[in-house]
């Protein structure tokens, strides 16, 4: 996969700041918790950390603006997402979903330049610069190969990579990915990560689901662990891996090294 090249033909994105004031997320039966106040300021890269159904899907979509929070809310650009059109949403944030449901039969091309749609107006034909920009997606997202094949003949983490060349030709603002390495091989998870890296290095925020500590380690600015019982805590990432302080939010003894200036985190057995 080339990660050397991004696409001539994306513009710069718009400096905006996705912020959460109070917010407390509503997950059936639990009690809230401490409120988040967060600012996901440009260039920075954010990974939630916390065990099976902490809540980090939930939180994802409550920032995405698809799921109503219980308390508090979230504005973009100062502005409260209730106050932005769907459309006026798309055209600055996006979102990769953990689980793809391909309903219809499409393209693997035809599925990239869904991300154009935010910005043509309905019924209208994608032009040639659509295209330019779904083609340079696919190329960066190592699919150029794949275009005309249907989703349902893909691989996983093809079909992955499909979800992550779709936001690229989408080239949002704000980058939210449940689970962006979800599938991917070795060489495809650190693709994926420096293509997020390299967005946020062009001045875009980002926030990503992870399960991967080391991934987290390396890549991230910053942390926000989700604690199970609703108790949150955030800052910057090396502040926030504490060993103590993974080891509860997973209940997993851990041992930990450092690589190449980086804590690295293995279970221990
Ligand atoms: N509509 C709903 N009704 C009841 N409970 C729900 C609903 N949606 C989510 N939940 C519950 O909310 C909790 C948080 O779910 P969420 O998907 O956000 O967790 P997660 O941290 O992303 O988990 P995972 O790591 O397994 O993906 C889970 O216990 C889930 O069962």
């Amino acid at each position: 996969m080339a990660i050397s090249k991004p696409s001539p033909a994306i513009p710069e994105p718009l400096i905006e700041t996705l912020e959460a004031r109070e917010l407390v997320i509503d997950i059936p039966g639990r009690p809230a918790g401490r409120p988040l106040y967060l600012r996901i300021a440009p260039g920075e890269r954010w990974g939630v950390l916390g065990p099976n159904g902490a809540g980090k899907t939930t939180l994802l979509h409550t920032l995405a603006g698809l799921r109503a929070p219980r308390s508090g809310e979230v504005r973009l650009g100062g502005k409260p997402l209730s106050r932005l059109t769907r459309r006026a949403l798309a055209r600055r944030l996006g979102i990769v979903f953990q689980t793809h449901h391909d309903d219809f039969p499409a393209t693997v091309r035809e599925t990239a330049l869904i991300g154009r749609h935010p910005f043509i107006v309905p019924w209208q034909q994608e032009g040639p610069e659509d295209l330019a920009r779904a083609e340079a997606a696919l190329e960066r997202l190592d699919l150029s190969h794949l275009a005309d094949r249907e989703l349902s003949t893909l691989s996983g983490g093809e079909r992955q990579r499909v979800s992550l060349a779709t936001l690229l030709t989408q080239a949002p603002q704000l980058w939210l990915a449940d689970e962006p390495t979800n599938h991917l091989d070795l060489h495809h998870q650190v693709a994926v990560m420096e293509l997020l890296a390299e967005q946020a290095a062009r001045g875009c925020g980002v926030v990503m689901c992870l399960h991967d500590l080391n991934l987290a380690a390396r890549w991230c600015s910053h942390l926000l662990l989700l604690y199970p019982g609703g108790e949150v805590c955030w800052g910057e990432a090396d502040s926030m891996l504490v060993p103590s302080a993974l080891e509860g939010l997973y209940g997993q003894a851990l041992t930990t090294a450092m690589v190449d200036g980086a804590p690295v985190f293995v279970p221990k057995r």
